[in-house]
């Protein structure tokens, strides 16, 4: 019997009972149940072994359509292994035979430069990826596969934590790095593609993943190209989409129902990579696993949600971009929705990617679509600051001179369910404000006959408790809570309960990036937004981002570096609350 050696250095898995469903993160010997699909080893990602009492029963087929679920692993426990598979497939438990070969379509792009490739290396760095795979740069560039090496070399860094050898882990990275020019809708390109990337598999199971790093308007062309040329014939082949989805409802739609026709939706990841960032992947486990937190996630003791982006620079090269999408499709329908989502969702069967997914689903289908009323837009404008001058949005030659496209928004959103009944969910989301910063802030309620209240004067908010989790920079989470201040007199004070994660954890923070390339690699889908969820995400936005568009509503002018439009305020007074980001401790 094959010793079963699953090499989860890149991540642990929790140790006890079943709690982690990830497949690769249990060990028989950790599992309670007698029968667990397990992925023999990290590096051999499609090969699925049956265990019954830690002892290998029998080779089912290949994992790609499915997580194995519970259901699953008893359907086919009575089922003996495919001999034809084993054998076609050359499958031996010893040793790891298949191959991965991450394709970066765009690779000359700005997020493949600054994001995509330092993440591999990372990866590499860690020893995550498996034992023989191979990179690829796609792009129209003529590009040799040294020069590819060269810029894709000044982008790499090593972990603070972890510098050892780096130089030397480096050229063994870009050793495994190669380019191919191609145009986007060139078949035969992509067919010379595959003949370089099977050279590269060199006959062994070849799994291919292709990140779509290109503007939408292509993301068809590459991917019907891709998928009929550069498949891979006898292992799985998957494909990241980056944002923007679309630009609406009826564009998502579209996109969706072409990118179907070549491929499965098992095979496509939709990519927010605000799910792949630490503080937000902790989320649900604040929430389910500490007992002080669940029961009181509820309009009973919560009194608002925020969630608050802003970034302090302006769209700087991306204006081109971003005029086309705004600030509400840019950062507030994807990234801050999904943290609503999440935040919201009712607890899941399990954490198995399809019961989170069916649990966001649920709430983001529980919402009602958001009224032109509850929302603020805002536009910055330029200012001069200590003798510099800050660009104004539309100084920028990309952008349209008259553009009213949002650099800011803030909106009030609601979900209509027993559990959320009346809470506002508040979301702000601004390019080239003061600070830079992502945050869940958490309000609840008043403290009923508090004793104390004739201590906080008439501002009685002073008091109330907020659940912080600042998602960026300085990730931390933190709860303000009042104390009394020592001495003999009866003063209150508040403080902070905090959790920084800096003093907490020596280890550097993963790049989101990181973890959403090795979930894609490894077919876990539970970061990944599903077709369902976008839906149901663009049928909130959409009716009032046609209205903004369609009645041509002028945007707040602000200064560039200010904290944006007042509109903002009187926002959240509407709904009885304040900012929490604006006052002076925050
Ligand atoms: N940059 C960022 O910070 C973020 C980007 N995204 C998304 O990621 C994707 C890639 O972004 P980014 O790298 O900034 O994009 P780029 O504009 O840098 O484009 C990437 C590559 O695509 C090719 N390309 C650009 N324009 C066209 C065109 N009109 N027709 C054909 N090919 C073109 C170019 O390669 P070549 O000419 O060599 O073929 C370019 O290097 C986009 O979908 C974007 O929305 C998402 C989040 C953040
Ligand atoms: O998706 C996007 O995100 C970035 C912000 O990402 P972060 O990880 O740096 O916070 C934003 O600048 C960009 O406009 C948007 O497209």
């Amino acid at each position: 019997m094959p010793t079963l050696s699953s090499s989860t250095h890149c991540r642990s898995y929790c140790s006890s009972s079943n709690y982690g469903h990830h497949p690769t993160a249990l060990s028989p010997k950790r599992f309670v149940p007698s029968k667990v699909f397990l992925q023999l080893n990290r590096k051999s990602w499609s090969n699925v072994v049956c265990m019954q009492d830690g002892a290998l029963s029998a080779i089912v087929a290949p994992i790609e359509s499915k997580s194995p679920s519970k259901k699953m692993t008893e359907e086919v426990l009575s089922v003996a292994p495919p001999e034809e598979w084993t054998e076609t497939a050359g499958f031996d438990v010893n040793k790891d035979d298949s191959t991965v070969s991450i394709t970066v379509v765009g690779a000359s792009g700005d997020l493949a430069k600054k994001k995509i490739f330092p993440a591999l290396f990372a990866l590499f760095y860690e020893g995550c990826l498996p034992e023989h795979f191979t990179i690829f740069g796609y792009a129209r560039s003529k590009m040799t596969d040294a020069e590819l090496r060269n810029m894709v070399s000044r982008t790499l860094t090593c972990r603070i934590d972890q510098r050892e050898n780096c130089s030397e882990k480096m050229d063994q990275f870009l050793n495994r790095c190669f380019y191919h020019s191609g145009q986007y809708d060139s078949q035969d390109n992509f067919a010379e593609l595959d003949k370089k990337l099977k050279e590269h598999e060199g006959g062994r199971v070849s799994n291919r993943l292709f990140y779509l790093s290109i503007p939408p308007n292509i993301f068809v062309d590459a991917v019907k190209c891709a998928s009929l040329s550069s498949s891979s014939t006898n292992g799985w082949t998957r494909v990241i989409v980056e944002k923007p989805f679309g630009r609406d409802s009826e564009s998502s739609a579209a996109l969706t129902k072409s990118l179907k026709q070549y491929l499965g939706e098992d095979q496509i990841f939709r990519i927010d990579h605000y799910l792949g960032k630490e503080l937000v992947e902790n989320l649900s486990v604040l929430r389910f696993s500490n007992l002080i937190f669940e029961p009181l996630w509820n309009r009973q003791y919560i009194r608002s949600v925020q969630l608050i982006f802003s970034e302090d620079f302006g769209t700087e090269g991306r204006g081109g971009y971003f005029d086309n999408y705004g600030i509400i499709r840019d950062i507030m329908q994807n990234h801050l929705l999904q943290i609503l989502a999440l935040f919201a969702m009712e607890t899941p069967v399990s954490l198995d990617a399809e019961d989170i997914r069916n649990e966001k689903v649920k709430v983001l289908r529980s919402m009602r679509p958001i009224q032109l009323d509850d929302v603020v837009i805002g536009q910055y404008k330029s200012h001069t600051r200590a003798g510099v001058l800050y660009p104004g949005y539309t100084d920028d030659k990309t952008v349209p001179q008259n553009s009213l496209t949002p650099t800011f928004a803030a909106a009030a959103l609601f979900i209509d369910n027993s559990r959320w009944d009346g809470v506002p969910f508040l979301m702000k989301a601004g390019k080239a404000l003061h600070n830079k910063r992502a945050e869940i802030r958490v309000q609840f309620r008043h403290v009923p006959g508090n004793l104390y209240n004739r201590c906080f004067g008439t501002d009685l908010d002073q008091a109330t408790n907020e659940l912080v989790i600042r998602v960026q920079p300085d990730e931390a989470i933190y709860l303000k809570i009042n104390n009394k201040v020592p001495g003999l007199g009866m003063r209150l004070d508040r403080s902070n309960l905090n959790l920084l994660y800096a003093a907490r954890y020596s280890k550097e923070i993963p790049d989101a990036y990181e973890r959403l390339l090795l979930d894609a690699i490894e077919g876990e889908r539970r970061l990944f937004i599903r077709s369902d969820e976008l839906d149901a995400a663009w049928s909130l936005f959409t009716p009032v981002l046609k209205e903004l568009e369609e009645k041509k509503i002028i945007p707040e002018y602000y200064p560039y570096g200010s904290r944006g439009p007042v509109g903002a305020h009187y926002l959240a007074a509407r709904y009885k609350v304040r900012w929490g980001d604006l006052g002076l401790e925050q």
